[in-house]
């Protein structure tokens, strides 16, 4: 199913639990549409906790959820919903003697995919799309760190979702590595929704078309890129003498300072990127 860029995928409403004494989310709501929205928080701000709600592992204590129409609060919504998600965790829990098609094809098999011949053609579709055809006999324990994140990606887009949630996929990788799952990403959010939590702010500039930032538990920011990067617009700025009052100032490879934070009248203003715009919003909420 394509989506138009206006429809909504995925609504979440007033989402809270809690740990113990500890609230992991307070109050989240946002919607999903077509296309891949980051989501950017601190450690430990609850971005995994939401992305297993919103996969439906887990249940909120508070609020509500709909993917497509579906209310995965309730066992029939449960697995209408499931049956459009594909979730990539942070720990796929692989067995790492299965073979890469046995991984997915265990995977396809939970998914309902029963009829075994369709089934065989679809974990060949998916391991194709991630570019694994030719490990696909492969033990997972002889794979590289970035071939076993493309076989937890093909287990997450075998039966074809219209939703993928990806907790931190490219933690690990390697700068070309990155590159080749960006690739995939975008292409992969031009036909489906797809929730991506990240550390790596580039991830979101090239490739998001929103951004959702979480810090303890709520939602700090959600909007484009531009609009978060933009909040670091004449807070960013240079000079030959580090700056010890701003939020980051470090000497760059030029023999420069770059700082990020109150400039001083007069101050050579420099463009900012989305990190700037990300740690200005961080430092604003913690003055809060
Ligand atoms: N099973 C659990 N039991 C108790 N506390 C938990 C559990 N899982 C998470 N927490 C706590 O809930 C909060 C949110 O954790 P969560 O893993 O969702 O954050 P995160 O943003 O994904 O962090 P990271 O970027 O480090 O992966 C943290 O304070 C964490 O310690």
């Amino acid at each position: 199913m394509t989506l138009s860029s206006t429809d909504v995928a995925v609504r979440a409403t007033g989402l809270s639990l809690r740990y113990g004494r500890t609230i992991a989310l307070n109050n989240v709501s946002f919607t999903l549409g077509a296309g891949v929205t980051g989501l950017l928080g601190p450690n430990g701000a609850g971005k995994t906790t939401l992305l297993r709600i919103v996969a439906t592992a887990v249940n909120p204590d508070s609020g509500s959820l709909s993917v497509f129409g579906h209310d995965p609060l309730t066992g029939p919504g449960r697995l209408a919903a499931r049956r459009r998600i594909g979730y990539l965790p942070q720990d796929p829990g692989f067995h790492r003697s299965f073979t890469a098609f046995e991984f997915v094809d265990y995977v396809a098999i939970l998914k309902e995919l029963t009829d075994r011949r369709r089934r065989h053609d679809e974990v060949r579709r998916a391991l194709d799309a991630v570019g694994l055809s030719a490990r696909r006999g492969d033990r997972i324990r002889t794979l590289s760190g970035g071939s076993r994140q493309r076989v937890a990606l093909a287990a997450a887009l075998v039966g074809n979702p219209d939703v993928l949630i990806l907790d931190e996929p490219t933690v690990g990788l390697d700068p070309e590595q990155r590159m080749r799952f960006r690739e995939l990403f975008a292409d992969l959010g031009e036909e489906r929704t797809v929730l991506l939590s990240t550390h790596q702010t580039e991830d979101v500039t090239s490739l998001c078309r929103e951004v959702i930032v979480l810090d303890h538990g709520g939602v700090r920011f959600s909007g484009p890129p531009a609009e978060l990067t933009g909040l670091a617009d004449g807070r960013v700025w240079t000079s030959d003498a580090r700056a010890p009052g701003a939020l980051a100032s470090w000497r760059t490879g030029t023999g420069m300072f770059r700082h990020v934070g109150d400039p001083p009248v007069g101050a050579e203003l420099l463009a900012p990127t989305l990190e700037d715009g990300y740690l200005t919003l961080v430092d604003l909420a913690a003055a809060q």
